[in-house]
């Protein structure tokens, strides 16, 4: 079997989980790109060809790459898979029993290649010919019966491997929940995951990849604000644990708005006790030290400066910071770019957006060697190198 797992933010990648941009982001269009969690159109051609420079430059430095899209497909080869995930594809109230009826054989008598591209890119209404019934005749043209999920490109919100769990997680948006019912799947039904064990699932409170950071072996980072409740911070806690995953977990209030949608928007890991911050949010950025407790409610510390309780949780003197941007206006400038939104491959290596060029010179006089990727069209969804990879495997860091 495969290894798999990760207890750190740095640790050499050795596995990562990637999705391709495809079909599912042809269906943005200015009137639904805001629903969809888009901030713009993205010209696909080129994305994909950013992607696939992303994934090249992660293959050259030893990263095995999987994509999700390829894992589906092969999950979908038992009946039993198929049949499931067009069931929960189909859920949704606004088709009605006809509708649900009629789609449900087509989808059924379809390929897993097909299906996977109907999960992912989701059916509109002009394309069920000819029109089926009264739901289909009233819905408009373009109306999407299945949600295309273009946010899949962000394979690190819909699920986080912590140890040799993997966590599925529930995300907040209408436009996204779907995307972990592909993900369970993908854990449950794919043979190289055989045997792994999973926390949390998206029927639980809201938790995104996203705002879960591994700062350190057992202590585990949780953002709350737009996307994770407080509901889905403690019950993550509850979890990891009752499992014996983590000692601690900060939970990280941040602000509810679209440029800090997640903590790995604000600060990402770039080596075992260096962290690039956006300097706008750093002085009142707290935490709260949460820790188990015998049989009892989890045990909640006063909030604390987060860089402090970090530390002291890390048991390292500081977590150092280095600054997104040079000046306020170009740190809120590269923040909205993703320049704080790197992803380690290995202590002291980060892959970033090229054009965040001023924290990306941080990153450098810090001794940190920057990977740069271009992202012109792939940072329309307001995502980096962070967002747009789940970690599969991570090497474990040496014991100190
Ligand atoms: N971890 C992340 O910050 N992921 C980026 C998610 C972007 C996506 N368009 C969203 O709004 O959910």
């Amino acid at each position: 079997m495969a290894t798999h797992g990760a207890d750190s933010e740095v640790g050499r990648l050795r596995t990562v989980l990637l999705h391709r941009p495809g079909n599912e982001l042809r269906r943005l269009t200015p009137r639904n790109n805001d629903r969809l969690l888009f901030d713009g159109i993205p010209w696909v051609a080129r994305a994909q060809d950013e992607h696939d420079a992303f994934a090249a430059a992660l293959r050259d430095r030893g990263v095995e790459v999987l994509y999700l899209t390829d894992l589906l497909t092969e999950a979908l080869a038992s009946e039993a898979a198929r049949d499931g995930a067009i069931t929960t594809a189909l859920a949704g109230l606004h088709l009605g029993d006809s509708l649900r009826a009629y789609l449900g054989g087509f989808l059924r008598e379809s390929s897993p290649a097909e299906l996977t591209g109907y999960l992912t890119a989701g059916i509109r209404n002009d394309e069920v010919r000819g029109g089926y019934g009264l739901v289909t005749s009233l819905l408009a043209h373009d109306d999407f019966l299945v949600d295309p999920l273009p946010n899949l490109l962000f394979t690190r919100d819909s699920s986080v491997w912590v140890r040799d769990r993997v966590a599925v997680t529930s995300l907040a948006m209408p436009a996204r929940s779907r995307e972990t019912q592909l993900t369970e799947l993908i854990y449950a039904e794919h043979p190289r995951f055989r045997g792994t064990r999973t926390i949390h699932g998206w029927r639980h409170e809201h938790v995104e990849g996203g705002d879960v950071l591994l700062l350190a072996r057992g202590v585990i980072a949780v953002g709350v604000g737009e996307r994770t409740t407080p509901a889905g911070a403690e019950r993550f806690a509850g979890q990891v644990f009752s499992a014996g995953l983590a000692h601690t977990v900060l939970a990280v209030p941040i602000a509810q708005e679209r440029a800090t949608m997640h903590l790995d928007t604000v600060c990402t890991m770039v080596d075992v006790d260096k962290i690039v911050m956006y300097p706008n949010v750093a002085d009142s950025l707290q935490a709260y030290a949460v820790t188990a407790a015998d049989d009892g409610p989890l045990t909640v510390a006063d909030a604390e400066p987060f860089l402090v309780a970090a530390a002291k949780a890390m048991e390292i003197d500081t977590l150092h910071q280095i600054d997104t941007g040079l000046d306020p206006v170009t740190a809120e400038r590269e923040q909205w770019d993703d320049g704080n939104n790197t992803l380690a491959i290995a202590p002291r290596v980060a892959v970033a957006y090229e054009r965040n060029v001023e924290t990306n010179a941080r990153l450098e006089e810090a001794g940190i060697e920057v990977v740069r990727i271009a992202g012109s069209e792939l940072g329309s969804g307001r995502g980096g190198p962070r967002c747009m990879s789940c970690p599969v495997w991570r090497e474990p860091l040496p014991a100190d």
